[in-house]
């Protein structure tokens, strides 16, 4: 917001204005600005410019009402009778006009008659006079306009630039063709550059890492790494380019730069906000107890780990802990979702390549997983859908603990402790080909199986209580518990996806309730409709008869509720009369009337 006298900051092109004024109407000309401060004038107000002139009465009613006015005879007019200047009043006639921009007004212009003459000529074409006067204080608010506008753009470029010299990346923008445009003091210093060696100059001549190429295909280019070696810098790191397109058309590029030394510095803080350890993965069973101590013993070595389980047992919380109780805790945790990456990806994703390694490879090659883990852990999730190539690759890192880089000279010394996971019966898939049985034995060497929900059910209730509390949190509702239904209903259920389902049966319920305590009804209904034989599993659960009675009840009901004659269907169906059924549901009320609610 400009506070300052905006009429001030134009009064140039005003008095230009004013002096045109005069040389077509042969009037005189008073322009004043908001404070009532005349800003320009001609004939004998050229001496007063500058000079407040607030005795003015027509002028202030035509400021704030923002109205033209035209006053034929000063002496006698009702308006004038205010102005402290009526007595020694030498004007004739006068025409005023506010000059209003966006509702406000900014000023006032006026065509005052000094002698009979112009008065009559002003009386005989006031019309004409009044058009003309709006017309020029149109004239002035457009200036107005685009000075404001100016100096917004000026604010706004000052705040870009102050914004641009804080980030700690290297920043600079450069138009369709290269030439540099701005850039930030980082960049300066990171490639050791002064204003001269920028200014006017191509930013492929002065960065040569970065291909120069054509838009279609620069665009290709999403990112890359680095290696500048010159003006005694030596630096290494990553770029991002990103595209400028305004209203569909191509305007250039930004690209930031950031120190591979910086990326790693970054990719360890994040990290180590992510601080998970084994205290922190829920469960009280036996069988989680000892999976915990067995991975805290684990954490401790340098061995390789094989952790296996079904899909959402928490493999990937398990590895993040056993790297933050081991001695690399403030070293990097890279992971690598080996199905997630396509194959041909996959192995520069994981040891990088050197310039020039392949057409195509980027300028300055790339940094791989491996390296990037330096002196931590690389989790290989997922490493059941690993090639037969590639796990070749992988063997010989493992056995040689050195990285040979696609297109390199000198292979590179990897000092990187390797946690695999899978969810694949990785001992199948040896037998049937498809995983090297060399592969398997070095990355077995401590083998960590995590249970399955169903065979920790008395885990259930405390996983439920602390999901409660994260989702609660997470969502901004106050939900206390769930009822003994929903209870009942979770621990009995299979749990195929095991915590991560759980997870978003907690977490759509949440959404769903009205209330503070999660019932039945918002529960997602797969889990409550679906045959009990699915929602039980049968390995090693024993269901009580009382269970197996409802389950049936329940069954019957189900089946006949369009019915009109659904409980005599239903009883007939049990093999039980109708009084008994009546006398079961009574029993199991709590129970399968819930269950009838929902349908
Ligand atoms: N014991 C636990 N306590 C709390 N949350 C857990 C626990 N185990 C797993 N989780 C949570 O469950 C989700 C799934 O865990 P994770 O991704 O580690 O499983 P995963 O076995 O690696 O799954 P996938 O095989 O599908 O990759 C995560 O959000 C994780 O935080």
């Amino acid at each position: 917001m400009i506070t300052m006298k905006e009429l001030e900051n134009i009064k140039n092109d005003i008095q230009n204005i004013a002096e045109a004024i005069l040389s077509v109407l042969n009037i005189d000309v008073t322009i004043v600005d908001e404070d009532f401060v005349r800003v320009a004038g001609t004939g004998k107000y050229i001496g007063k410019i500058g000079d407040k002139v607030d005795g003015y009465s027509a002028f202030k009613k035509s400021f704030i009402e923002q109205v033209s006015i035209f006053i034929e005879d000063p002496k006698n007019s009702p308006i004038c009778k205010s102005c402290d200047h009526i007595h020694g009043c030498k004007e004739f006639a006068e025409v005023c006009c506010p000059i209003v921009l966006d509702g406000k007004s900014y000023g006032v212009i006026g065509l005052i008659a000094f002698d009979e003459e112009q008065s009559k000529i002003m009386k005989n074409n006031i019309d004409d006079f009044m058009n003309f006067l709006k017309k020029m204080a149109d004239l002035i608010s457009g200036k107005l306009k685009a000075q404001i506008k100016t100096e917004e753009l000026e604010v706004e470029k000052k705040k870009l630039e102050i914004l641009l010299d804080s980030m700690d990346k290297a920043v600079i923008s450069i138009d369709i063709n290269g030439y540099v445009d701005k850039y930030n003091h980082k960049f300066k210093e990171l490639f050791n550059l002064s204003d001269n060696d920028l200014l006017h100059k191509n930013m492929f001549d002065v960065l040569n890492f970065i291909k120069r190429t054509n838009e279609n295909n620069f665009s290709k280019y999403k990112m890359g790494s680095f290696s500048y070696n010159k003006r005694q810098r030596n630096v290494k790191g990553i770029y991002n380019i990103n595209k400028i397109i305004i209203k569909g058309k191509f305007k250039g590029y930004v690209i930031d730069f950031i120190e591979k030394k910086e990326a790693i510095k970054n990719y360890n803080k994040m990290n180590k906000e992510y601080k998970i350890t084994l205290e922190n993965i829920i469960g009280s069973s036996n069988l989680i107890v000892q999976t915990k101590r067995n991975a805290l013993i684990a954490s401790r070595s340098m061995s390789t780990i094989l952790i296996t389980g079904e899909s959402g047992t928490g493999k990937e919380l398990f590895a993040r802990s056993i790297h933050n109780h081991s001695d690399r805790a403030d070293m990097p945790f890279v992971t690598v979702n080996c199905a997630a990456i396509p194959d041909n990806l996959l192995e520069s994703e994981l040891f990088g390549y050197e310039e020039g390694a392949f057409t195509g490879a980027k300028k300055g090659g790339k940094l791989g997983k491996f390296e990037l883990a330096d002196k931590g852990t690389i989790f290989l999730d997922e490493i059941g859908d690993m090639s037969l190539h590639l796990q070749a690759k992988l063997l010989r890192v493992l056995q040689e603990r050195e990285l040979d880089k696609i297109g390199g000279k000198s292979n590179i010394f990897i000092d990187v402790r390797i946690i695999a996971a899978t969810n694949k019966n990785l001992e199948d898939m040896v037998k049937n080909g498809s995983f090297r049985e060399d592969l398997y034995y070095r990355l077995n060497v401590i083998p960590i199986k995590l249970p399955s929900l169903r065979e920790r059910r008395e885990d259930i209730p405390l996983l439920i209580n602390y999901m409660i509390d994260e989702y609660s949190n997470k969502l901004g509702k106050e939900i206390l518990g769930v009822d003994d239904n929903v209870k009942h209903l979770l621990i009995n259920y299979s749990w195929p996806g095991n915590i991560r389902e759980l997870q978003n049966v907690i977490e759509y319920s949440i959404n769903m309730s009205q209330s503070k305590i999660l019932t039945l009804d918002c529960i997602p209904k797969s889990l409550t409709t679906v045959e009990d034989d699915v929602k039980y599993d049968d390995i090693g659960q024993i269901r009580t008869l009382e269970e197996l009675e409802i389950r049936e009840i329940k069954k019957a009901l189900d089946k006949y509720k369009d019915y009109k004659k659904d409980k005599e269907l239903a009883a007939k169906a049990l093999g039980i009369s109708r009084a008994t059924l009546y006398r079961k549901l009574e029993k199991y009320k709590d129970r399968i009337n819930v269950y009838l609610n929902q349908k």
